[in-house]
């Protein structure tokens, strides 16, 4: 997920604004046109500065992306063929510093955690992805270019439309504000809020500058496969890899002697088919993912070591401030913000820590990095708190790392999907007598009474 801008040259930003402001207070004073053309000089003159930064910025990228691409870094995967979008393939030097960041990682997580490390398969079937909701919910909103056909993101084009319109040093600080808000807001738009964004902003194609279909419609980036000779067994290419582990969640529970909490790694590929991969390296249609999940009694989610990272202070940038206009992330002390609620729990704040300490050590430039909340409705379907580590590069604040609580939405979804209960048992101090009511409905009344129906009702009394 992206998140709201901020710019890479902030004085010249401001010194634009400033000057703006003032040419239009001396237009609103009715001053003499000398004097107005004198002042109207100094924004011109920043606009094209500021246009030369944002110019060397991108041909120092476009240079650097060469040079990796030379040495073989990387390169677009089957390029004798043209390649196809978002593929692209590490040559021996690329493949050196994967291994060398996953080394780092497995050392920051698996080692330091005593974690389980597993490797599942990438070929799920249907049923999996049915249960988890990703069939119904992984979706992306896109548009259709009505002329060549192309397909674009639709929250993307707002989002673009919005930070080429904040470069514009004419524009008033209470647009810029405004504009600012959409960004933040932009993945939490339903599909009908972000096509009557389009239609407001009268955004069209880019590129090619043809008319958008509307209104935006869900596109599922699942890769569709079927599994065996028939053709009638679907299955998917997994877009994480944590179904697999839910899957066995009882094996690795069991594996760990029944006892809460513990985590389970895994590192692997996956695959989404991302409507417009474009930003290179940071939007592709397979990559490699490191996922943690660690499970723990959700009537405590303290954290024995969350004392070790409570002192750390770093960027954080809180739903309710995203939801303000005009705001930006703030240094926040972690224990802090898990103390006042903001972060809902000591092990989401401990992961957080760990975050941190590793991509730092990672080489990450403190003040360009941050942990941004996902706002309520841009929360993934699974979610119950999340924040996303972006990095602030070329291209703007990028997510590298989602941390997110996920209840226990997964194992629920499982458990009731394939009637094998993925729980865990904890033995209580004192035994405790909990009243509970069954019902038992009776079956031979429920016949006359619906018919056809009469399965379903009786599953939905069953219930507890
Ligand atoms: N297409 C992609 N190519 C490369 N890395 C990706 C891609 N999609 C996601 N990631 C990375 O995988 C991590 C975990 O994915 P997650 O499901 O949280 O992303 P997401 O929030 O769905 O991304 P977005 O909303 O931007 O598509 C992200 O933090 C990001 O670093």
């Amino acid at each position: 997920m992206e998140a709201p801008e901020q710019s890479l040259c902030p004085e010249k930003s401001l010194a634009v604004e400033d000057q703006g402001l003032a040419v239009r207070t001396l237009d609103d004073s009715q001053a003499a046109k000398p004097e107005i053309n004198a002042t109207i000089e100094l924004p011109n003159k920043l606009k094209v500065e500021k246009s030369a930064v944002e110019k060397e910025r991108e041909a120092f990228r476009q240079a650097v992306v060469k040079t990796l691409e030379h040495r073989l870094f990387f390169h677009k995967s089957f390029d004798i063929y043209k390649g196809v979008a978002g593929l692209y393939d590490f040559g021996p030097l690329g493949r050196d510093v994967e291994l060398n960041v996953l080394s780092l990682w497995r050392k920051y997580f698996v080692n330091e955690e005593d974690m389980l490390e597993v490797a599942c398969t990438a070929l799920t079937p249907e049923v999996v992805f049915n249960a988890s909701g990703h069939v119904k919910k992984f979706t992306d909103l896109m548009v259709k270019d009505l002329v060549d056909g192309n397909f674009h993101r639709a929250d993307h084009l707002v989002k673009d439309y919005c930070e080429n319109r904040k470069k514009d040093p004419t524009i008033s600080a209470e647009n810029a504000a405004e504009l600012d808000h959409v960004i933040s807001l932009v993945e939490d738009l339903s599909a009908e809020e972000l096509g009557a964004k389009i239609k407001e902003y009268g955004i069209t194609a880019p590129v090619t500058k043809n008319p958008l279909s509307h209104p935006p419609l869900p596109f599922n980036l699942m890769f569709q496969t079927s599994v065996g000779p028939t053709g009638s067994s679907i299955g998917y290419l997994r877009p994480e890899t944590a179904q697999g582990i839910f899957n066995n969640f009882k094996k690795y529970y069991n594996e760990n002697g029944q006892k809460l909490p513990f985590a389970v790694a895994q590192v692997g590929r996956v695959f989404r088919n991302e409507i417009s991969p474009r930003q290179g390296l940071l939007r592709t249609r397979e990559f490699t993912l490191a996922e943690v999940e660690h499970f723990v009694d959700p009537e405590n989610k303290s954290h024995p070591k969350f004392p070790h990272v409570a002192k750390l202070e770093f960027l954080m940038f809180p739903r309710e401030e995203q939801e303000k206009t005009g705001q930006s992330a703030k240094k926040l002390r972690l224990g802090e913000a898990v103390a006042k609620g903001i972060v809902n729990s000591e092990t989401l704040g401990y992961f957080i820590g760990r975050v941190y300490l590793f991509l730092t050590r990672l080489g990450i430039d403190k003040e360009r990095l941050r942990f941004r909340q996902h706002l309520a409705n841009e929360m993934a379907h699974y979610a119950a708190d999340c924040w996303d580590a972006e990095i602030e590069c070329s291209y703007g604040w990028i997510e590298c790392v989602g941390i997110a609580d996920r209840s226990d939405y997964d194992l629920r979804a499982h458990s009731d999907k394939s009637g094998v209960a993925l729980v865990a048992q904890e033995k209580l101090v004192e035994p405790k007598e909990v009243e509970k009511l069954v019902i038992k409905p009776v079956r031979k009344e429920l016949g006359p009474a619906f018919k056809g129906n009469q399965e379903n009702v009786a599953e939905a009394l069953e219930v507890d």
